[in-house]
């Protein structure tokens, strides 16, 4: 299977702390992958690092084929990062928030691709409304559509689902698997158990580094567990009196 990420050792330290300790992680193209912690473990920063935007302080690897610290630029160009909040920009319109995206892209036939963008989220007729105003269902797809605009080949989704209804989030997942069956490659951080449930492997980490990766039911057979949810604490548990 073809790699879109595939990374080891990857470290991080702020001010002398490590946040992020010698991560291995691979993610074969086309897979959804849960990125699932204790808040404060260290996800966003490896999303981060793999998408280019932070430097790892050690740890080397390939995203798309090309060389996290030599090639950060090819990475950008090819990755939709969705931050938490989704991104967007409140005061900006609708459209103009699409727009800025393609821009920054340099998106050929700009105009076209947002009137399409447009059209596929259905909001059309509100393109001039301010994002700021939308729903959190709204705003979601907002930013997907956003970081989908450049037809990117592997989306890192930073707690895409935080603060959004049961059925929105629904929806969303069954886009996400939509875009996986076309291969392009999610990795998605979350803490909700039946989005985990949703991915086709997790990895779990916490005080930066990983404590157990695999399918689901892998995952809570590893960690002799009932549950996700029983397993994550027993992986933290196991694990507080080595790191804390
Ligand atoms: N730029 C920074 N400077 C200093 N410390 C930082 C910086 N960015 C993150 N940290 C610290 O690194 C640690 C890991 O943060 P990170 O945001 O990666 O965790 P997370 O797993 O994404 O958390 P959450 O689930 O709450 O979003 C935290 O203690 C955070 O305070």
């Amino acid at each position: 299977m073809t790699q879109a990420i595939e990374v080891t050792g990857l470290t991080k330290r702020f001010d002398g702390r490590t946040v992020v300790d010698g991560i291995d992680l691979t993610v074969g193209q086309g897979r959804i992958c849960g990125f699932l912690g204790p808040n404060g473990s260290g996800k966003t920063t490896t999303i981060r690092m793999l998408c280019g935007l932070l430097k790892p302080d050690a740890g080397e690897g390939r995203c798309l084929g090309h060389d996290i610290r030599r090639e950060a630029a090819l990475i950008k160009r090819q990755v939709g990062y969705m931050t938490q909040r989704f991104g967007l920009y409140d005061d900006l319109s609708i459209r103009e928030n699409l727009d800025f995206v393609a821009r920054l892209f340099e998106l050929p036939g700009r105009r076209a691709a947002v009137d399409a963008a447009l059209d596929r989220l259905g909001l059309a007729s509100r393109q001039k409304q301010l994002a700021g105003s939308l729903s959190g269902g709204w705003k979601q797809r907002l930013a997907l559509t956003a970081c989908l605009l450049h037809g990117p080949r592997l989306l890192l989704l930073d707690e895409p689902t935080a603060g959004v209804d049961p059925k929105a989030r629904r929806e969303f997942w069954d886009e996400i698997h939509r875009l996986a069956a076309d291969g392009i490659t999610v990795l998605v951080s979350t803490h909700y158990m039946d989005e985990a449930e949703r991915c086709h492997e997790l990895c779990y980490i916490a005080y930066g580094q990983l404590l157990a990766k695999g399918t689901a039911a892998e995952v809570v057979a590893e960690a002799g567990a009932t549950d996700l949810e029983d397993a994550f604490v027993r992986l933290v548990d196991r694990a507080k009196d080595n790191f804390a």
